[in-house]
């Protein structure tokens, strides 16, 4: 194998099973191949009561700046159904010229095109004119907690600072050259608890049902819209992911309902006025139920995630463009610069530098049969090459 050969790469860490939270040999691999590119590594492993343990890799290349951070996760989502999958999800199997295993793009394939292309870099041109750093996590999939966050405040603990940052994450709708994310939007997840009175469904003047308070409550949370987007993100968009009475019966009232929704918000709102909104919302729904007299007002709670994720936008053009340039110079086409879809850990690292993603083509991501053409890795590797070269010019530019 070599490590100018991202296939070569990826089929290594492929068959690492690093489903979060479990490391899978994943980080030892990638550690193994850092070092001979002459990364110095460290592998922190960060700790939370009532969180598993999660290991973690920082390295770098170079003391000197401008430094730029390539940053990542090595876990993967679950297999689901192994009867979905025509090759083993573990087994880095190639077959009309698609890789396939978990992973193969969200983003064990970005992390093998950024090695290969600093390997064929380092080993064309001798030393880098500044620094490259990896930071990589195995607790992206999973609750975000002992990974990203942690491992950006230990290494600044000890003096690390860094420039830019490109994350690469699977960015591309259809095909390599569609699309860069330039910010994204927050996320708040929330859980409304309507109580009511269980009783015999024959006898409902007896109980009070909490499903009709409940439908009428989540019916003012998903209209009106919460707002139409602007010029830099799409519309934020309420979800109701589960309404949930525990009930198992056909003829039994429930006591309660648990609504549980997911708010995606723009740069219109924070965390915090999206909460009020929320409040507002239920409380006016609450006050206008007819028919609560005999029964009196509306019982219900709501509570939301201990940590949203904030919406952000970076605001580098320098570093937009220059991401901007080596997609096009490769493949041909100008990428869309985009906010949609979900969050990602450039949510953390934006408090630190400015940040950009770019990766392969995300349409098998989290499904059986995860796979990338051999063609795509080959692409984005020349893309990443093109990149480091070009940032670092640039940054000559600006001393
Ligand atoms: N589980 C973590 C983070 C969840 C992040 C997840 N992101 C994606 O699925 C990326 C998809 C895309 O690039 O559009 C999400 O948005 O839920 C946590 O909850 O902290
Ligand atoms: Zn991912
Ligand atoms: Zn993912």
């Amino acid at each position: 194998m070599t490590l100018t050969n991202p296939s070569d790469v990826l089929s290594a860490l492929i068959r690492c099973p690093s489903v979060t939270p479990e490391e899978g040999g994943a980080l030892e691999t990638l550690e193994r191949f850092l070092s001979e590119l002459g990364f110095t590594v460290e592998r922190p492993v960060f700790s939370e009561d009532g969180t598993p343990d999660i290991e973690n890799l920082y390295a770098r290349l170079g003391n000197d700046g401008p430094h730029l951070m390539f940053a990542g996760h090595t876990d993967v989502v679950p297999t689901g159904n192994l009867e979905g999958w025509s090759h083993d999800p573990f087994g880095a199997e190639v077959a009309d010229g698609m890789l396939y295993g978990r992973g193969a793009v969200d983003m064990k394939g970005g992390i093998a095109c950024f090695l290969a292309a600093l390997a064929r870099l380092t080993g064309d041109k001798g030393a880098l004119p500044g620094s490259i750093s990896f930071l990589i996590t195995g607790d992206e999939e999973g609750p975000a907690i002992n990974g990203t966050v942690k491992l950006l405040e230990h290494a600044a603990k000890k003096g690390e600072s860094w420039d830019a940052a490109l994350v690469g994450e699977p960015t591309n709708p259809n095909q390599l050259g569609d699309m860069i994310k330039i910010g994204r939007r927050g996320s708040l997840s929330a859980k409304l608890t309507v109580s009511g009175t269980q009783g015999h469904v024959a006898y409902p003047h007896l109980a009070d049902n909490p499903l009709r308070v409940a439908n009428a409550l989540a019916a003012a949370l998903l209209d009106p819209p919460l707002d139409a987007g602007n010029e830099r993100f799409p519309a934020s968009n309420l979800e109701l992911t589960s309404i949930d009475t525990g009930n198992p019966a056909t003829n039994v009232i429930p006591g309660s309902v648990d609504v549980t929704f997911n708010i995606r918000f723009n740069d219109g709102w924070s965390a915090e006025t999206l909460s009020a909104e929320i409040e507002n919302r239920l409380r006016q729904a609450a006050d206008a139920l007819p028919d609560r007299a005999t029964r009196g007002p509306a019982r219900y709670d709501i509570s939301f995630q201990q940590r949203p994720s904030p919406s952000f936008l970076t605001r580098d053009d320098a570093l937009i463009g220059t991401l901007s340039g080596a997609v096009k110079s490769v493949t041909g086409r100008m990428p869309e610069l985009s906010t949609t879809g979900g969050t990602s850990d450039a949510r953390f690292i934006k408090d630190y530098c400015p940040v950009v993603e770019f990766g392969l083509v995300g349409k098998t991501m989290h499904m059986t049969d995860e796979c990338v053409a051999l063609s795509d890795l080959e692409t984005l590797t020349q893309i990443y090459e093109r990149f480091i070269v070009d940032w670092f010019q640039a940054q000559e530019g600006r001393v």
